[in-house]
């Protein structure tokens, strides 16, 4: 009767049951899908609106963001931006005052989002007296259908650390096994909260390296927080930066330099018949950078307000360009201009 109905009432009466029992059953099985603009789209991170004030009137507030399955997303702000507790509400580690989070569909205050991801651990648990396999099987023995040990240590390159103790690793080393017991349960969603704090150079490369092929390999989705902007710019396809609660900006690294960056650095090079000392006193000039006789690299004003000033010179003094090339500063260049804009 259901099926095919003979009645109005009964038409009626499966017009509304169906949207009842969708609206019932679907987000119980944790399966919620998304109607944006006519496309059926399910997000590895679905944030609306989400606030938290704290007594201090610290917090986020009016958060939304999206991210995608396999996509890498990087949270950047400066201290006490409100970066921890925002990957905390989407986690379900924090309630949020107003507004929904949710992962691969399911809210975040549900029990069941924790399946979906993995975590690091902080560097303040109290692991000093563990051997590297011993810590990998405490974290492989909460998941049934995880990664092995063995897949684990040799994933994270720590196969010949397995019988080291935590204390004698380094820096670098403990990062990777915090990686490995994130990964323990095959998540979909990685959450990395400063990754690389604390490492040195060559072993936070040697991090993004080993990051960048895991996400090939298994295809996961990362979510991190970070401070250098050089790593967001070689891990994350977006970033979103952070001040006081309040997104400032998201985008593709290069769509927030070339969308709010204002600083723009120029190198010239004149031939040898040429001197480039009046330069500095360029109106476009703000800072010059580097300076002899024939080259020089300075901070402008703007490319348009540099090549006026440039035309005039080479009128006026018979100067000869061989070289010019303008850079638009860094993710960092921006970060810091932002962020000092709103201090
Ligand atoms: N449980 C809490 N109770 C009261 N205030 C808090 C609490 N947690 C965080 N805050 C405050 O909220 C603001 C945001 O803190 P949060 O730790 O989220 O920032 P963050 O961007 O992660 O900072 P950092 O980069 O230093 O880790 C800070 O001013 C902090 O002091």
């Amino acid at each position: 009767m259901l099926l095919f109905p003979q009645q109005p009432q009964h038409w009626l009466l499966l017009v509304v049951a169906v949207p009842v029992l969708w609206y019932l059953v679907v987000p119980y099985q944790g399966i919620r899908l998304v109607f944006n603009e006519g496309r059926e789209e399910m997000f590895a991170i679905e944030v609306r609106n989400v606030t938290k004030r704290y007594p201090s009137g610290k917090g986020v507030f009016d958060l939304s963001v999206e991210v995608k399955e396999g996509e890498c997303f990087g949270l950047v702000g400066p201290n006490g931006a409100g970066k921890t507790t925002f990957i905390e509400i989407i986690e379900g580690l924090r309630i949020p005052d107003s507004g929904a989070s949710f992962v691969f569909g399911v809210s975040s205050r549900e029990e069941g989002v924790r399946s979906f991801f993995g975590a690091q651990i902080q560097e303040n648990v109290p692991l000093s007296r563990l051997r590297v396999f011993e810590i990998v099987e405490v974290a492989c023995a909460a998941y049934r259908d995880g990664f092995s040990v063995s897949e684990l240590l040799e994933m994270v390159g720590l196969v010949t650390e397995k019988r080291s103790f935590y204390e004698h690793l380094s820096g670098g080393q403990r990062q990777r096994l915090r990686l490995a017991m994130a990964l323990a349960g095959k998540p979909r969603l990685l959450f990395l909260d400063e990754p690389t704090t604390g490492l040195d150079p060559h072993s936070r490369r040697v991090f993004w390296e080993l990051l960048q092929s895991l996400r090939e390999k298994l295809g996961m989705t990362i979510f991190l927080t970070s401070h250098y902007m050089e790593e967001v710019e070689v891990l994350c396809d977006r970033v979103g930066l952070l001040v006081d609660g309040r997104f400032i900006c998201v985008g593709t690294p290069s769509e927030v330099v070339a969308k709010y960056g204002n600083t723009v650095f120029v190198r010239i090079v004149v031939d040898e018949k040429s001197n480039l000392t009046r330069a500095q006193a360029f109106a476009s000039v703000l800072e010059v950078v580097e300076q002899d006789e024939r080259e020089g690299v300075f901070h402008i004003v703007s490319r348009e307000a540099f090549l006026r000033d440039l035309g005039e010179l080479m009128r006026e003094k018979e100067v000869r360009l061989y070289n010019i090339e303008f850079d638009s500063g860094s993710l960092e260049d921006v970060v810091v201009q932002l962020t000092g804009e709103r201090r």
